[in-house]
């Protein structure tokens, strides 16, 4: 664990500031490999669709809102399968493994990786590995068939287990290479692609014919590039519950408030969207915004403010949020096995404080009910959506695979399957960012102060003014040193 990858990033330039971040390729490494044709073009299914396979040219853009002197700006590979394949069915042993914290659809990845590969190219080797990395080389493997994976994306969870912690290069490897496995899955969130970009580059090191693809998977809705994550509509849609019954164990009290805590260790979208979708929210609390309790403009304030003009309220805070003031009562810190720091309980926090300020107030008696739904949130099946999205997801993974990609995670990025390179998603948390219009919905449907003293608000600004130039400038010298042609 904690290892660094070396890999360099494979960049193509073109006209007009068009960059393409390639993914890699076993023929980087391999050279003179034989292709065969993708025995899609038989399968009467997919035969039929004009143009079924991706022109090898195809790529999507990173940013598609542009002025009209822009440069074209950085480029991911469009997914899907190729006329072409360097495997032949016969050939492929793959393995699929889960690592990390739960999320809703995790089945339904593992369902679909299984049937692209049987049904649409013809494998019939297919492992799981049992309870994370670790599995590889301490646990037996399951054997995965379509009659295994049959039902499974009905059930919450991951058939496979998962675990923090456990990843030791050496010996997954040896392990990938002792069992002749050649296609290897690896579903999880920025750690496990941490550890998959580790284990790609062995493989490359080793020269061994074998992929290593990635399909990223948090709750927290937090991997940069992509549009969503899977299971995240599942989670909003799932928190609606628990906001519900916060809201009707308010309203049946005097003076009734409703804490519930919402995943989202550093970001704060599944509380910010499950605000949004609720509109019975009054407050709402995320890792990215500050906050403070006493005093003038203070979250107590607010707090009894609401509860006068409303005689109830409700509130939605992140795990993440107003950790540096939990933790000024409580200085303790620990780690979990994968290094992730563990987060005291903001929401026990924040009931308590709410209930000692208003003890000392006799005119004014509350009930606060907390509620914690997060785990309850993380073990649902996925939703009718997200089973689609996973679909997508495993088949443009599979398709990736067979066409000989390596060290890259499929992933959505404006509607469009793409594959992308490790390095884009490990080393960079996409956030909520205050200064957006999306968190001044949030503001406006809940009526709530934004806890911000002027000169914070203009830090705030001045970082996001800062972060945009930055990314023009990059599009600027992008275009700049591509301004030749392409190279
Ligand atoms: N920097 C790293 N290098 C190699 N493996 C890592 C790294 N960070 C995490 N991992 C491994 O990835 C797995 C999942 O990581 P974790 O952070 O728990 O979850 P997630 O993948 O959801 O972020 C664990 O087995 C952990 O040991
Ligand atoms: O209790 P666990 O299993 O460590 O999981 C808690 C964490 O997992 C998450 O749901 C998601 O984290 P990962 O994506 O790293 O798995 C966080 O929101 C939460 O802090
Ligand atoms: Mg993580």
């Amino acid at each position: 664990m904690g290892e660094q990858s070396d890999s360099q990033m494979k960049i193509e330039k073109g006209d007009y500031g068009y960059v393409l971040e390639d993914v890699p390729h076993l023929t980087d490494y391999i050279p003179n490999l034989i292709t065969y044709p993708n025995p899609m073009r038989f399968n009467p299914a997919y035969s039929v669709v004009k143009q079924y396979f991706v022109d090898c040219d195809d790529t999507v853009p990173e940013r598609v809102v542009v002025h009209k002197n822009d440069p074209r700006g950085v480029h991911f590979r469009r997914a899907g399968p190729r006329q072409n394949v360097y495997f032949l069915p016969d050939e492929v042993h793959a393995c699929v493994v889960t690592c990390g914290g739960l999320c809703p659809g995790l089945n339904t990845v593992i369902r679909e990786i299984v049937c692209a590969l049987y049904h649409m190219y013809g494998v019939t080797k297919v492992l799981g590995i049992d309870g994370g990395y670790r599995g590889f080389y301490s646990k037996n493997t399951i054997t995965l068939t379509p009659k295994f994976v049959n039902d499974i994306h009905k059930r919450g969870g991951t058939i496979l287990g998962s675990s923090r912690g456990g990843h030791d290069k050496s010996k997954i490897v040896d392990s990938i290479q002792d069992r002749g496995i050649n296609q290897v899955y690896i579903i999880g969130g920025d750690g496990t692609q941490k550890g998959a970009a580790v284990i790609f580059e062995e493989i490359k090191k080793r020269g061994i014919k074998a992929i290593v693809a990635g399909i990223p998977k948090t709750i927290d809705n937090d991997i940069a590039v992509i549009d969503k994550s899977f299971g995240f509509d599942t989670a909003v849609e799932e928190a609606q519950r628990a906001i519900n019954a916060a809201h009707v164990e308010a309203e049946s009290a005097e003076n009734g408030i409703g804490v519930v805590k919402l995943m989202g260790r550093y970001s704060g979208f599944i509380a910010m969207y499950a605000t949004l979708a609720s509109r019975d929210v009054d407050l709402c609390l995320i890792p990215e915004s500050p906050f403070f309790l006493d005093g003038e403009g203070g979250l107590l304030e607010y707090v009894e403010k609401r509860l006068k003009e409303n005689g109830h309220m409700v509130i939605v805070v992140a795990e993440g949020a107003g950790q540096e003031l939990v933790a000024q009562c409580n200085t303790a810190t620990a780690k979990d096995a994968s290094g992730n720091k563990l987060l005291k309980d903001v929401g026990m926090w924040l009931s308590d404080n709410i209930k000692s300020h208003f003890a000392s107030k006799s005119h004014m008696t509350i009930t606060l009910k907390y509620i914690d739904p997060t785990y309850m949130i993380r073990a649902v099946p996925s939703n009718a959506s997200d089973n689609i999205y996973c679909t997508l997801l495993a088949q443009s993974c599979v398709h990736g695979a067979m066409a000989g990609f390596t060290g890259f995670i499929s992933g959505l990025v404006h509607g469009r399957q793409t594959y992308i390179p490790f390095s884009r998603i490990v080393d960079h948390h996409n956030k909520v960012v205050i200064t957006d219009r999306m968190w001044a919905r949030v503001l406006a449907s809940t009526n709530q102060p934004s806890f911000l003293r002027p000169k914070e608000l203009m830090e705030f600004q001045n970082a996001e003014e800062e972060a945009t130039s930055q990314m023009s400038q990059l599009n600027v010298d992008a275009s700049n040193s591509s301004s030749s042609g392409k190279n």
